[in-house]
């Protein structure tokens, strides 16, 4: 048992500054498996340079952030970690996927395309076996039936669907969502939320930056609520949302949930 309680992301001690702005200013999260965690908080918390600290899409200015026993460090205590880290993030990106608000397609490959060029190229898989499970990976997310499409054929939210699939095509165990609905239109939200709630039944382990508090607190078995670069509520979405103890906690929730 004691083995399936160890994190499969453990962060400690982060910050994050660029130049004299102090972003990130101690940061300290185990993530476990299987757990959905929504990142919530008022603009410029934060929140999507948490997230992209995980798969060193941002430069650690302290700390360490541990996946899989592959580690991430501060350029504060020791420049030469800058040169370190880039070579773990090699291996930290084949396990950790990202969903971007933009969606980030390959505007001149098809769908199919899109969803087999990491495995083809970075895992160097097999083309036809890929081909079969890429086309299994869009029926789960509704869009076999556009693999020959562009991007540009499609809408926001069959884009982001697509996207989803790309980013499961590498299994990740995994996936960080920067606000992957914030930039649909509202009637494309829901297709997208069904998406990731499917794969949160189905055991991924997900941190999805989001605001949408519908999802956060439907889907998600643990919410962080980010002010001022800190997580200064974590706890059940029944705990933050209900029983927030910090009165800024208070005062986000009774503005956006009209309470
Ligand atoms: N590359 C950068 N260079 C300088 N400042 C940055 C950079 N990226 C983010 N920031 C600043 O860091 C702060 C936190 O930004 P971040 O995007 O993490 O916040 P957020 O909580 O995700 O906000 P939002 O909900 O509006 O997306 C903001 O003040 C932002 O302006």
């Amino acid at each position: 048992m004691a083995e399936s309680r160890k994190p499969v992301i453990s962060v400690h001690d982060l910050a994050k500054n660029y130049g004299e702005l102090k972003v990130l200013r101690k940061i300290d999260m185990d993530i476990y498996k299987g757990e959905v965690v929504s990142v919530i908080g008022p603009s410029g918390s934060g929140k999507s340079t948490f997230l992209r600290c995980l798969n060193y899409l941002e430069e650690l200015t302290s700390g360490e952030i541990d996946i899989g026993g592959v580690s991430l460090k501060g350029i504060d205590e020791d420049k030469h970690n800058k040169k370190l880290n880039e070579k773990a993030a090699k291996v930290i990106r084949k396990n950790v996927g990202m969903v971007f608000q933009q969606f980030n397609l390959w505007p001149h490959k098809t769908v199919l395309e899109n969803v087999m060029e990491c495995p083809v190229q970075v895992k160097k898989a097999n083309k036809e076996e890929t081909k079969k499970k890429a086309m299994e990976l869009l029926a789960r997310v509704g869009m076999d039936g556009k693999a020959d499409a562009y991007p540009t054929q499609l809408s926001g939210g069959q884009q982001q669907r697509v996207a989803i699939a790309r980013t499961l095509a590498m299994e990740p165990e995994v996936i960080l969502f920067d606000e992957p609905t914030s930039a649909l239109d509202p009637e494309f939200v829901g297709e997208v939320l069904d998406v990731m709630k499917d794969l949160a039944k189905a055991g991924m382990t997900m941190i999805v930056v989001t605001h949408e508090m519908g999802f956060a607190a439907e889907v998600a078995n643990r919410v962080c609520f980010m002010d001022g670069g800190y997580v200064i509520e974590d706890g059940t979405p029944e705990e933050v949302f209900k029983h927030p103890k910090s009165d800024r906690a208070k005062q986000f929730f009774s503005k956006i949930l009209n309470v």
